[in-house]
């Protein structure tokens, strides 16, 4: 080690360029022709690399054109609904001009490129005293490597900030609290401090755009194709569904085997409508995090301007698919099954809900099925959800696409499908947004349970809006009935709340008595667990009491064999070896 240093220290000649160097010899190309061995010590090693800044740059959402959608149902609609204004802010330059940072031909005289010059640089590191770095700074020989003024290169620490700040987005669905803490963090770090602006410069002069100067052509052609996260890490099984926003795929991940719902956007979409669209499901899904009767998420990231998002798989695709199968079978939906999915894709939108958030895109095509295996009890649940799902008969309903997702307080509403949209929403009353998603899903447990293909607009499209219930081929018990007839109601606030179908009776009644059954038979498994350990125990204790311990070794012996009286032999000679008596584990 300390003759690699005492190499290095005859290698490097900072004489020159250190605070004692003369003002006319302190020229950095100096320090650069005697800089032997560059790579070693290259800038870019301490820089930190910093994403590009189109691929998180928040971009304002323009309206999404939805093809069922309706902005002015025809008959006695209140008031036509009129597209969200679009609001456009500058875009971030997508690459940043060569000019502000390397001088043109006609400005460098040097034999070396300014590009190789910096990496050459040892001077301008992050950790280089500032001495050191304004003199370096000062004007260059013409006749030398000619550098541009600093603040061209990077203007001002304040400009460092607004990049810095760009480069991180602003998840729009973050808990006021938990941003109030985080968010200045971010957005002030580095405003005071000029290291972080050095850094900067380093990160997008010395590390991007020096390798593109150096870096043959062919070399970037590979780099794209190994940076293809999507195709290195996933094999693509099929496509499973295709949708307004992009197709889904059914892939492996390689590393860890499990499968996973691959979304990916179809079109380009930097710059696009769909772009906000899916940054908002992004936002959402990582707000919401982990919950049974959500769709999980797991990866999101953009690649050749597309965005790929990466969710968890529902081996029983969606609830549409499970409406269209039983249609083709003859079949319908029992009532106790429409119950469980109500109250299932309520807890859902109880968690949503109370996340701040609402969903406005509940429709059958949007919740999804996974199959499980078998309803053993797996384990104490959590929570409530949980518990039920324990219970539940091996289908579990997640509300999935949260492309339309939208903050409770602050919304900027892009209506969903028109054919299961509110007529508050439609009426521009944002007032009550998590009324619009109940009035969503009454109308998806209307199709599941048999009616017909619901109305884009016109008369029926009203007709439902006014409490008037479909026909359905098998009418539904009173009570049942009763509650659906609650979800529709016109009077927004008559409509239950998520958190209270939860706990409605008539959901919880069939469910109440399929958790009361799985406990009373997970209880009776214990008592019987209880009583066998519990004689053991006792006869055990007996044995440790009895005078018949001291039995000599070969009355012991026989004892065992079984060849003294039944009476005589040892009590307890049947437990079980392993029993632990210490145990406190029943
Ligand atoms: N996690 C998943 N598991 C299984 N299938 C899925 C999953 N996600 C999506 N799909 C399938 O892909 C289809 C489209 O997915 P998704 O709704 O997320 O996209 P979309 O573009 O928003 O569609 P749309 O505009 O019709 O709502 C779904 O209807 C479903 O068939
Ligand atoms: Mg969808």
């Amino acid at each position: 080690m300390s003759t690699f240093l005492d190499d290095l220290s005859h290698r490097l000649d900072f004489s020159s360029c250190g605070e004692e160097g003369s003002s006319s010899d302190n020229s950095s190309d100096d320090c650069t022709f005697r800089f032997q061995s560059p790579r070693i010590l290259s800038p870019r090693i301490l820089s930190p690399r910093i994403l590009s800044p189109r691929i998180l740059s928040p971009r304002i959402r323009s309206p999404r054109i939805r093809s069922p959608r309706i902005r002015s149902p025809k008959i006695g609609s209140p008031r036509i609904g009129s597209p969200s204004s679009a609001c456009r802010t500058p875009k971030v330059q997508r690459h940043r001009s060569r000019n502000n940072t390397i001088c043109s031909p006609s400005q460098c005289t040097s034999p070396i490129p300014y590009a190789s010059w910096r990496k050459l640089r040892l001077c301008d590191s992050p950790s280089t005293p500032k001495s050191l770095l304004t003199k370096s700074s000062q004007p260059c020989s013409s006749t030398k490597i000619c550098r541009p003024p600093r603040t061209l290169r990077f203007a001002s620490a304040t400009a460092a900030n607004h990049i810095k700040t760009l480069l991180v987005n602003v998840n729009p669905f973050t808990p006021d609290t938990v941003r109030r803490n985080s968010e200045p963090q971010w957005r002030n770090c580095g405003r005071s401090d000029d290291d972080y602006g050095r850094r900067m410069k380093h990160s997008l002069t010395s590390s991007e755009e020096d390798d593109e100067a150096f870096l043959p052509p062919k070399r970037r052609a590979v780099q794209a194709f190994m940076l293809s996260r999507y195709e290195s890490e996933f094999l693509e099984l099929e496509c499973i569904g295709v949708g307004e926003f992009g197709a889904v795929y059914k892939c492996v991940k390689r590393l860890d085997g499990c499968l996973y719902a691959i979304k990916r956007s179809r079109r380009p979409l930097a710059g696009s409508t769909n772009e906000q669209l899916a940054l908002k499901e992004v936002y959402a899904h990582a707000v919401l995090g982990h919950h049974p009767h959500v769709v999980r998420y797991y990866s999101a990231w953009a690649e050749e301007d597309c965005m790929i998002i990466q969710n968890e798989y529902c081996n029983g695709g969606s609830l549409s698919d499970a409406i269209v199968l039983k249609e083709e079978q003859g079949e319908l939906f029992t009532e106790d099954e429409l119950k469980d999915l109500l109250l299932q894709v309520s807890m859902g939108l109880k968690y949503i809900h109370s996340s701040g958030l609402v969903h406005l895109d509940i429709k059958p095509s949007n919740i999804f099925i996974c199959q499980r295996p078998s309803t053993s009890a797996s384990g104490e649940g959590e929570s409530e959800e949980e518990d039920y799902q324990n219970a539940s008969a091996g289908v579990v309903y997640k509300i999935g696409d949260l492309g339309h997702v939208n903050s409770t307080n602050s919304p900027q509403v892009e209506e969903g499908d028109s054919r299961f949209l509110a007529s508050e929403v439609l009426q521009e009353d944002y007032s009550q947004l998590p009324k619009a998603d109940i009035f969503a899903l009454g109308l998806t447990i209307l199709l599941a349970a048999g009616a017909p293909p619901l109305p884009q607009n016109g008369t029926e499209w009203h007709s439902l809006r006014n409490g008037e219930l479909p026909k359905l081929p098998k009418e539904p018990s009173a009570p049942f009935r009763g509650l659906l007839q609650l979800l529709l109601d016109p009077d927004l606030t008559k409509r239950p709340s998520a958190r209270e179908l939860c706990k409605h009776p008539v959901l919880r009644e069939g469910r109440t008595g399929k958790v009361a059954a799985r406990l009373r038979q997970e209880l009776n498994v214990e008592k019987f667990r209880t009583a066998m350990l519990e004689r053991e125990l006792q006869e055990a204790r007996q044995a440790a009491l009895s005078p018949k311990q001291n039995l000599l070794p070969g009355l012991k012996l026989a004892a065992k064999v079984g060849s003294l009286p039944r009476a005589q032999r040892l009590i307890g000679g049947k437990a079980p070896r392993s029993m632990s008596f210490g145990c406190t584990g029943y």
